[in-house]
């Protein structure tokens, strides 16, 4: 059989290329012709800035780029025609997923429900409760990351009024879910846009890979749509893939981003990026940054050298700091979050990838120990696996129950 030599098409190729477009293949060199000429197809109100130098940025904002920051800058030409750029977050750019936020939820959360509920079953189907029945189902909490507080009041709940009787692991069940929705309901609060800023600057912090800038797509497709004029800033200069990422959600949801070359200072870019969406009326500024280890303090401190030269543009600025938090990585959020606290002045939590876990409870432990609003969790790649957080929802998803099996 001969073999198809057919170039296989990029996601964003498929993505931007109209079913007609489709027919013949390019040759490779008139191909690339054929894409430095087109106009992608986007709304023509998006468009990228790259701020001219630093006439304007205070001498601190000109330092050079931090050690780990020095890669060879490469000008960042005019915005490249879509179909070449590569796509660093296809799922995200996917069509909106099907069923509603509660169904995708339980379905995200499914892993650490189901690790859990096993876990009762095994437990509360074989006898009469006893104190090694309760032991026992401790360390499933625990080891499903809720953290010893929760873990013990939830216990105690169970053994009340209990010991020696057969314990359906339903009842158990709905316990967990009161007990976590009684924890989080504090903290659950949403992310209120205070529109006498103008922009209201919201910076976004957190280790390599949490998902900051997806997160910044999915939120300003969501504020977008409930009509602020949202201004994207590519603070992650580290890396030209995140640059390019965010300027493609720029360009999807027609908002200015505002973006220089690789290497660059990013507290350098901050500073030009509020001038800018001060002068052009913007509501809302999303300021993307390089993730980092809390661990490293050369990176550590620039992040608070971005926010030193942010003020010098607004002493306000920035009015939110979102640690976006992978819930994978299970433990070592909590120690996240501590740092990130205490350097950036954190403001409140989005947690990300609650789908790819069966530890979905440490937002449960990070809400007791630091009490900081969550504002949004995500349970997938797409641009609407994205919520603001409801503790009932959660506390229901993460027990495995149905909403109205809480009633039993
Ligand atoms: N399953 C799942 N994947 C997610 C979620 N949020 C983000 N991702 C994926 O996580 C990966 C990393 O996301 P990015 O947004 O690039 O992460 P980042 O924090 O900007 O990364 P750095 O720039 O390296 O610091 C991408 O493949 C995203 O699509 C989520 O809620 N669930």
């Amino acid at each position: 059989m001969a073999e198809d030599t057919t170039p296989k098409r990029s996601f964003l190729q498929r993505l931007f290329t109209r079913k007609e477009d489709q027919a013949e293949p390019l040759a490779p060199e008139t191909e690339a012709k054929a894409l430095e000429n087109a106009a992608p197809e986007v709304d023509s109100a998006a468009r990228t800035i790259e701020p001219q130098a630093l006439e304007q940025a205070p001498p601190e904002a000109q330092a050079p780029p931090d050690e780990a920051m020095q890669n060879t800058p490469q000008p960042l030409a005019a915005p490249a025609p879509f179909a070449v750029t590569p796509p660093p977050a296809p799922g995200a750019m996917e069509e909106a997923p099907q069923g509603s936020w509660w169904t995708r939820l339980r379905d995200g959360l499914s892993r650490s429900s189901s690790s859990i509920g096993t876990g009762l079953v095994d437990i509360f189907t074989k006898r009469k409760l006893d104190e090694a029945m309760l032991e026992d189902l401790e360390d499933i909490l625990i080891r499903a990351d809720l953290g010893t507080a929760v873990a013990q009041r939830i216990t105690e709940a169970v053994g009340k009024g209990r010991y020696n009787w057969d314990v359906d692991p339903r009842e158990v069940k709905t316990i967990l879910a009161s007990e976590v929705e009684q924890v989080l309901t504090p903290y659950a609060k949403p992310l209120v846009i205070d529109t006498t800023k103008k922009p209201f600057v919201i910076l976004v912090v957190g280790v390599n890979g949490s998902g900051k800038t997806t997160t910044i797509g999915k939120l300003a497709a969501q504020f977008s749509r409930e009509g602020h004029k949202v201004m994207l800033a590519a603070g992650d200069t580290f890396r030209a893939a995140a640059i390019e990422q965010l300027q493609i959600w720029g360009q999807r949801l027609g908002c200015t981003v505002i973006a220089r070359p690789q290497g660059s200072d990013a507290s350098g870019l901050a500073f030009d990026a509020i001038k800018t969406a001060r002068s052009e009326g913007a509501d809302l500024l999303l300021m993307d940054t390089a993730g980092r280890l809390q661990n490293r303090a050369e990176l550590m401190d620039e992040l608070e050298k971005i926010i030193r030269v942010m003020r010098k543009q607004d002493e306000e600025a920035p009015h939110a700091v979102l640690l976006v938090l992978d819930a994978t990585v299970g433990q070592n959020a909590l120690n996240q979050v501590e740092i990130f606290g205490r350097v950036a002045g954190v403001t409140g939590l989005v947690m990300t990838k609650l789908d790819g876990t069966a530890r979905g409870g440490i937002l449960v432990a990070i809400t007791e120990k630091f009490k900081l609003p969550i504002h949004f969790i995500g349970v997938g790649e797409k641009v609407d696996d994205l919520e603001p957080f409801a503790a009932s929802d959660f506390g229901l998803a993460i027990a495995g129950l149905d909403k109205d099996e809480s009633q039993h």
